[in-house]
């Protein structure tokens, strides 16, 4: 069943250690069939070197294992709290990438600070509240992407122009209308982690980016008139008003 996307989730997990974004086996990708209402994970705890394809495992929107040999990712109630409340995401990411992680751990957002950042996040990426002791010992396992969910909801953030948050000291997740994507930008926030920590050691002056900057760069590259690379919506537009 589900061998395709089985595939695909597979090969977004080994960008992972190519991108280098996990250290041993710290992370994870998934990827949804939304019409049969099942995704697909990685197993838990296996070396990336040693992971196939039919390892991968197939769980419900009820986060039960629907098939596959192994124990699904530790993070699979997660993915599927996002699944469920994110109704437009195909992929899911979690890392423990170092500068992510920085900023979590300072229970910090990455903030918008350079059009590097605006090309792919429209905003700060929050960092939602950490877990607490409560939630830890309840006998549920979502409270990680509940935790996501409450802070996009409470600061009106909408998950496909900022697709990615921080749990606070825990890490980074990321998500994208498909595996390869979702992985895209878990890249691109530790990359903006790491760029977004040096700009402020070098100065304590205000680096938010301005809103022009926002709106030039995330713009054209999302929605209907974007027109970076090959797409030509802004010359089209240009041509019929000549
Ligand atoms: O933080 C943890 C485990 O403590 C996980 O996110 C990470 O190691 C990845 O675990 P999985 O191999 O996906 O179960």
């Amino acid at each position: 069943m589900l061998e395709d996307l089985k595939q695909e989730v597979y090969e977004a997990n080994m960008q992972l250690p190519k991108l280098g974004l996990v250290t041993f086996t710290w992370g994870n990708v998934s990827g949804i069939d939304r019409d049969k209402g099942l995704f697909v994970i990685k197993p838990s705890g296996v070396d990336y070197d040693k992971l196939k394809p039919s390892d991968m495992v197939v769980v419900n929107l009820d986060g039960e294992v629907v098939e596959g040999e192994m124990n699904p990712s530790s993070d699979t109630p997660t993915h599927t709290v996002l699944y469920n409340k994110f109704p437009n995401i195909g992929g899911i990411v979690h890392t423990h990438s170092p500068w992510a992680v920085s900023f979590a751990g300072a229970n910090m957002d990455v903030p918008a600070m350079n059009t590097t950042h605006a090309d792919t996040f429209y905003g700060d990426v929050p960092a939602a509240d950490a877990l607490t002791k409560a939630e830890i010992e309840e006998d549920y396992e979502g409270y990680t992407g509940e935790t996501i969910v409450k802070t996009f909801n409470e600061r009106g953030l909408d998950y496909e122009a900022v697709p990615a948050a921080l749990v606070s000291q825990h890490g980074p997740f990321a998500w994208g209308p498909t595996p390869a994507k979702a992985v895209y930008n878990a890249k691109v926030l530790e990359v903006v982690a790491e760029e977004d920590y040096h700009s402020m050691q070098l100065t304590k002056k205000n680096l938010e980016l301005p809103q022009y900057l926002l709106d030039k760069h995330y713009l054209r590259k999302h929605g209907a008139n974007a027109y970076y690379g090959q797409n030509n919506a802004k010359s089209k537009e240009h041509a019929a008003r000549q």
